[in-house]
């Protein structure tokens, strides 16, 4: 694992961007897998500012979202197919056939699941994969569990997971109770992962990720045993993090 310590959000998002943004120079055709939610937005937003000035090219880029919320339709303001066109998929050149998220409208999700893994593998498996991270460290929609669960599935979201979406709600009422999301394989598979945190409310999850005890209930702890991953945090993210870790690992200056 590769530790960056940002000094703020926005420069965290920045230095994702310069990754994948890398990741697209090199290979004009990746495969990116690609996560929702508040924390990879200045990610989403510098690389719309790059693709407009200096022209980056997502014309033959693929992509792959973790997950969607059962039950709803991508026209929904809440939904990630939603949140995906607005912050992102709109500014960009990227194909229309090239965006892939898992369909929370599907009628068999057990079918569903297997469609998407057969999607994926067809385009040979994901390149680089992006990931925020819940406060109880779960990771695309995998919440704490007995076993870290493998390919694309169904999930019953935790009650904390629910209570922290809710912001993006009218109330936690609305907040939908079952999602479909990559599994801990389909992440562990991509070639290479960025995980993003930002925020105090992050820190604990943070730690369990990068230097807890590697179990099924920290999902992100997962991560522990992939080849190349990058964990890019602001400070606030980063506190409890030790020092000797903290101590080889750059900080940048944003
Ligand atoms: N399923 C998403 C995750 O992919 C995301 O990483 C996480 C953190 O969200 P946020 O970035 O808004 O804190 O929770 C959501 O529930």
């Amino acid at each position: 694992m590769r530790i960056v310590i940002t000094d703020s959000y926005e420069q965290m998002g920045m230095e994702a961007a310069n990754i994948v943004a890398g990741q697209i120079y090199l290979k004009p055709d990746s495969v990116l897998g690609l996560a929702t939610g508040s924390t990879p937005v200045s990610m989403y937003e510098r690389l719309v500012a790059v693709h407009k000035t200096v022209g980056l090219d997502f014309s033959e880029v693929t992509t792959f979202n973790l997950d969607e919320y059962i039950g709803m339709s991508p026209d929904n303001p809440q939904s990630y197919h939603y949140f995906m066109q607005e912050y992102f998929f709109r500014h960009i050149n990227i194909r229309p056939e090239n965006v892939h998220i898992p369909d929370g409208m599907a009628k068999d999700m057990l079918a569903e699941g297997e469609r998407y893994e057969k999607l994926i593998a067809a385009k040979g498996g994901i390149d680089l994969q992006v990931l925020g991270i819940g406060q109880n460290a779960h990771i695309g929609f995998n919440e704490p569990d007995l076993k870290f669960a493998a390919t694309t599935h169904t999930v019953e979201l935790d009650e904390e997971t629910i209570q922290a979406n809710s912001r993006f709600f009218q109330d936690a009422s609305e907040v939908p109770r079952y999602a479909i999301s990559m599994g801990i394989k389909t992440i562990m598979m991509a070639e290479h992962v960025i995980l993003l945190a930002n925020g105090r409310n992050k820190a604990k999850a943070v730690y369990k990720a990068v230097c807890g005890d590697v179990t099924p209930e920290a999902p992100a702890s997962i991560l522990q045993l992939h080849r190349d991953v990058v964990v890019i945090v602001d400070k606030e993210a980063a506190a409890l993090l030790p020092e000797q870790i903290r101590g080889v690992t750059i900080t940048r200056k944003g």
